[in-house]
């Protein structure tokens, strides 16, 4: 059953490929995606018919035009019709006169009342099921007074119960956060008290051919000879970690057999304390500060302008664009820039100037996500075949399609109504609206390069990015303001009791812990007595395995957990925070 319902949707896909403005082909797709278990990419293509679709009866506000295909571009011969695409009364004549050269007809108005109601549906259903409220909401209301415009009969349009059932929820969803009570209209409820931010499944997809099986000896191999440059004493290896996922829920406390096997670093030689052991520098990197003092390619600091090598200014004119030195505007140009340069201005405004500081962090793993379609445009290659993106850690989840496909966990969900599998974040704005910016900005066509930019590929940027990428803080507010990911660095895993420091400049560098900054392990026995374990030699023995921190290990036990929970995919279980948990 999953089985027809992954081809029905390759079979859709090529020919969205095809005939990339079809917004029947979108709403097609969306209910596959929806029957699929993934009301996230549901939502998305719901959103790609209702953007084409307003260009319908709104062809002057629109850049791009609802058209579909007549003729097969390479036999000549008319397409399989679609679910949707059913037969129109005169649409044979018309399409006579409105096939231009290119095959195509424009949407007509009777399509567009034949498609709407259930565009809205499934764009409400999906956000819905993502816990995207708000803008669940506002997709409701206006498809709710859409539908009253067009159908007399509202009690009979399956569409119109949908979404008054959907706005119950919202009620319901409303009530529990503010102190509304009894009966409330739905135009009284104010949505920025409506969760934006909601979560969707963090998975390899079925029909994702571009991840590289990391483990196979010819791409640890491959990856071996890209760090052998930067950190010539360490090696890649697979390694068996403990399973942390779900380790936070308190019946999984002892959950403690399950294994993970990933990669790790480790030292092909001794090492001595102090001795830097990796240098890497990336162009995958962001930054939410507006006019930057920053090199627009590494983030080093740019040099004073009277200096011997003073900084460089983008060629093509942008006036924001500075680079700390000309290898890195030429490099800039080759690696990312060249698509963008001259674009500036339009491409400045996403993502940059966050009112609300909870969202900075979401905001800059949006702009890491700019820069690496800016790559991807920039060399010509698929996002996620990027050498960056390609070998880094997911941290995807299992998911059992076919168990989800024959009834198994459809009704399953947490207190906030959404399923407890779904731990990717995910949100209207970042994974859907604020990306189609990007590219329509970049000048690409959202819709005709879905091959490379599709909604399933920026999520799984999105979930690479979160697992792997290290962060600044500002020094003005504390807040995230610069993140980067470093595809070799990002290989190490992570211990409370770390052998490793990490520093980022214009480059990450690791260095072997001293004697004297290793961790002293201390805890608090259950009679009051402080017990402490002296802290371990510094340097690194050759075949030990490379431990860096995504914490701050100064903390106690339980914030160390807490903050590297994230990053983790579940509370630490190293040997120190077991020892000091006194869970052995
Ligand atoms: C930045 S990646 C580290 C490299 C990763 N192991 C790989 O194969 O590419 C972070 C992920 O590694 C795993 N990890 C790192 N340190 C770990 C630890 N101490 N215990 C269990 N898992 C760990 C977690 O799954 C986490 O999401």
């Amino acid at each position: 059953m999953a089985a027809q319902l992954l081809q029905g949707r390759a079979a859709k896909t090529s020919q969205l490929y095809k005939d990339p403005h079809n917004p029947h082909l979108y709403l097609d797709r969306a209910r596959l995606h929806e029957q699929l278990g993934f009301p996230d990419l549901a939502a998305a293509d719901a959103y790609r018919a209702l953007s084409l679709l307003e260009s319908v009866v709104d062809p002057e506000g629109c850049e791009f035009h609802a058209r579909r295909r007549v003729k097969d571009p390479v036999e000549g011969v008319t397409p399989p019709q679609t679910q949707t695409g059913v037969p129109i009364e005169g649409e044979q004549q018309e399409e006579k006169e409105d096939d231009d050269d290119d095959g195509t007809v424009g949407v007509t108005l009777e399509e567009y009342n034949s498609l709407i109601s259930e565009v809205y549906t499934i764009l409400v259903r999906g956000l819905m099921r993502c816990g995207c409220y708000r803008d669940a909401y506002e997709f409701g209301v206006r498809g709710i007074g859409l539908i009253r415009q067009l159908v007399h009969d509202t009690a009979n349009s399956a569409a119109h119960v949908a979404l008054d059932e959907q706005m119950e929820r919202i009620k319901e969803i409303y009530k529990s956060r503010t102190a509304a009570e009894g009966n409330i209209e739905l135009d009284a409820i104010d949505s920025a008290r409506l969760p934006a931010q909601g979560s969707a499944r963090r998975v390899l997809y079925p029909w994702n051919t571009q991840e590289p099986d990391r483990r196979s000896p010819e791409e640890l191999e491959f990856l071996n000879k890209r760090l052998e440059k930067v950190a010539p004493k360490c090696e890649v290896r697979a390694v068996a970690l403990p399973a942390l996922h779900d380790s936070t829920a308190p019946e999984n406390a002892d959950a403690d057999t399950e294994v993970s096997v990933q990669l790790g670093l480790f030292a092909k030689e001794d090492i001595a304390a102090d001795e830097i052991i990796l240098r890497e520098t990336s162009l995958l990197t962001a930054t939410n500060r507006l006019h930057d003092d920053l090199c627009d390619a590494c983030n080093a600091p740019l040099p004073e302008l009277s200096a011997a090598e003073p900084p460089v200014a983008c060629e093509g004119g942008c006036a924001d664009t500075i680079f700390c030195s000309q290898d890195c505007h030429d490099t800039a140009q080759q690696v990312y820039h060249g698509a963008i340069c001259g674009l500036e201005d339009g491409l400045e405004s996403i993502g940059k100037d966050i009112p609300d500081p909870k969202d900075k962090a979401d905001y800059l793993y949006l702009l890491l996500l700019g820069r690496a379609l800016a790559m991807s445009a920039t060399q010509d290659v698929h996002a996620l075949d990027l050498p960056e993106v390609k070998y880094i850690w997911g941290d995807f989840h299992d998911f059992d399609i076919d168990a989800f496909v024959n009834g198994g966990d459809q009704t399953k969900t947490d207190a906030s109504g959404t399923p407890p599998d779904f731990s990717l974040p995910f949100s209207f704005q970042l994974n859907i609206l604020q990306p189609t910016r990007f590219l329509e900005e970049m000048e690409i066509d959202p819709y005709a390069s879905l091959p490379r930019y599709d909604t399933w590929v920026l999520n799984t940027l999105y979930a690479k990015f979160r697992g792997t990428a290290s962060g600044r803080l500002s020094t003005w507010d504390g807040g995230p303001e610069l993140c980067a990911v470093h595809p070799l660095w990002c290989l190490a895993n992570h211990s409370c009791d770390p052998n490793v420091r990490w520093e980022w400049g214009g480059e990450i560098t690791f260095r072997a812990r001293t004697n004297e900054e290793k961790a002293i392990w201390t805890r608090t026995l259950p009679n009051g007595q402080v017990e402490s374990k002296p802290a371990g030699a510094g340097g690194i023995r050759k075949d030990t395995e490379i431990l860096n921190h995504y914490c701050d290990i100064g903390l106690p036990v339980k914030e160390r957990r807490e903050w590297a929970c994230g990053a983790l995919g579940g509370n630490c279980r190293c040997d120190r925070c077991q020892w000091e948990a006194l869970e052995v």
